[in-house]
């Protein structure tokens, strides 16, 4: 059975959300607090995503508040492998996401909240938003040393970064969202924010590595709740609202339709790999086989995702040139991507001769250049 309250509170919610942008009629208040009953980056990122879309924001501000399970979330013109280890992101099950707002890369866990304050273009003030969250951890803890940047960071004792921030700006609408670090795993942001591959040119936006704390490294009885609380209470303060968080849950159609196609748009492959600006691989290993250690060069150039133009620079007596020129032809314009090429690879192997020998070097040469991917 709901209970009458969180009955009502759901209508009133629902009200607020739908209706129609441009006759939309503003509740008493000037804004409305929001937090994410899921913890899938692509289900809050689509949240956020209908709320630019479908909001009147005029009469409106909205504070949304949410967390995520482990992942890596990359700006909009950002290049993944440049970025992070997407070998053990896939290892250690981390998601990968690309949000629609500019910027660097960070890493979220429950340990992190994200804050997105959601305004019109014109009252869009990242400085503002920042100093809100400044006050409203200092009222929790007066002794806390933190300061805002002015690159949007907030760093704690002068050199810590505990905040990052990006923002998209539309037509009309904008947002402005930014992390915090509470209790992250520290281990696992840096080493899943260290690129391994070698040789990659882009003009993609590069991140910049900063050093992290969590605020509870400096006082332990912080916690994810009590920061967001915090900052509820004085958002709603300062825009004399109801302090009341509104629970939303991501996956609700009724509530916001057609949030579920957003959330899947922005899990495809299209989306975080494919919108990769255009970059280049310019690369060599060493295979050692039997007595021999052998040096393949290989360039690539990688469109939307794809490679573009391969080139793959070997002795001719190590592999027969008609299977290398084959395995070139069949990459040209596969997505650059390991499961991909696991399946290109195997497929040109069974046209192949049983020859062991051979096969074995396949498998050598294939792995060697699945690991650049
Ligand atoms: N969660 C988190 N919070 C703060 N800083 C982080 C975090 N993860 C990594 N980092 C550090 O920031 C740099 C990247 O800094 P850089 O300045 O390049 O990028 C950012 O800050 C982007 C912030 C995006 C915020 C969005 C809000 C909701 S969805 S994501 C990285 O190399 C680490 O050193």
């Amino acid at each position: 059975m709901v209970p009458q309250s969180s009955l009502k509170n759901c209508l009133q919610l629902l009200c607020i959300l739908q209706a129609p942008k441009a006759g939309f009629r503003s509740t008493a208040s000037g804004g409305l607090i929001m937090q994410s009953t899921s913890n899938d980056v692509y289900q809050n990122l689509a949240v956020e995503d209908w709320i630019h879309d479908h909001m009147n924001l005029e009469n409106q501000q909205v504070l949304f508040l949410w967390r995520n399970s482990p992942a890596v979330v990359i700006g909009r013109h950002q290049n993944p492998w440049q970025e992070c280890n997407l070998r053990l992101l896939r290892q250690k099950n981390i998601k990968l996401a690309r949000r629609r707002s500019g910027g660097g890369t960070v890493y979220h866990d429950l340990g992190n909240i994200n804050l997105t304050f959601f305004t019109t273009r014109k009252k869009h003030e990242r400085m503002e938003n920042l100093k809100l969250v400044v006050k409203a951890l200092k009222a929790l803890r007066p002794q806390l040393d933190i300061h805002v940047t002015d690159r949007y960071d907030i760093l704690l004792d002068r050199q810590y970064k505990i905040s990052g921030t990006a923002a998209k700006l539309g037509r009309t609408a904008a947002y402005h969202h930014c992390t915090l670090l509470c209790n992250t795993d520290k281990l696992v942001l840096s080493s899943v924010l260290k690129s391994p591959y070698k040789g990659l040119k882009s003009n993609a936006t590069p991140s910049v590595p900063a050093a992290v704390k969590n605020l509870f490294e400096e006082d332990s009885s912080l916690t994810s709740e009590l920061l967001l609380d915090a900052i509820a209470e004085e958002y709603a303060m300062q825009h004399k609202i109801d302090r009341h968080i509104n629970l939303i849950n991501p996956a609700d159609e009724t509530v916001l339709p057609g949030i579920n196609n957003k959330a899947k748009e922005l899990q495809t492959w299209e989306w975080v790999y494919g919108k990769t600006p255009k970059f280049s691989v310019s690369t060599h290993f060493n295979i050692a086989y039997k007595d021999s250690v052998l040096d393949v060069k290989v360039d690539m150039d990688v469109k939307h995702g794809r490679i573009e133009v391969c080139n793959i620079d070997l002795p001719e007596q190590w592999l027969p040139p008609a299977l290398c020129s084959e395995l070139v032809k069949n990459l040209t314009g596969s997505k650059f991507c390991p499961n991909e090429t696991t399946v290109l690879v195997t497929t040109l192997l069974r046209a192949c001769p049983q020859d062991g020998d051979l096969q074995s070097r396949w498998n050598l040469l294939c792995e060697n250049i699945k690991m650049l991917m």
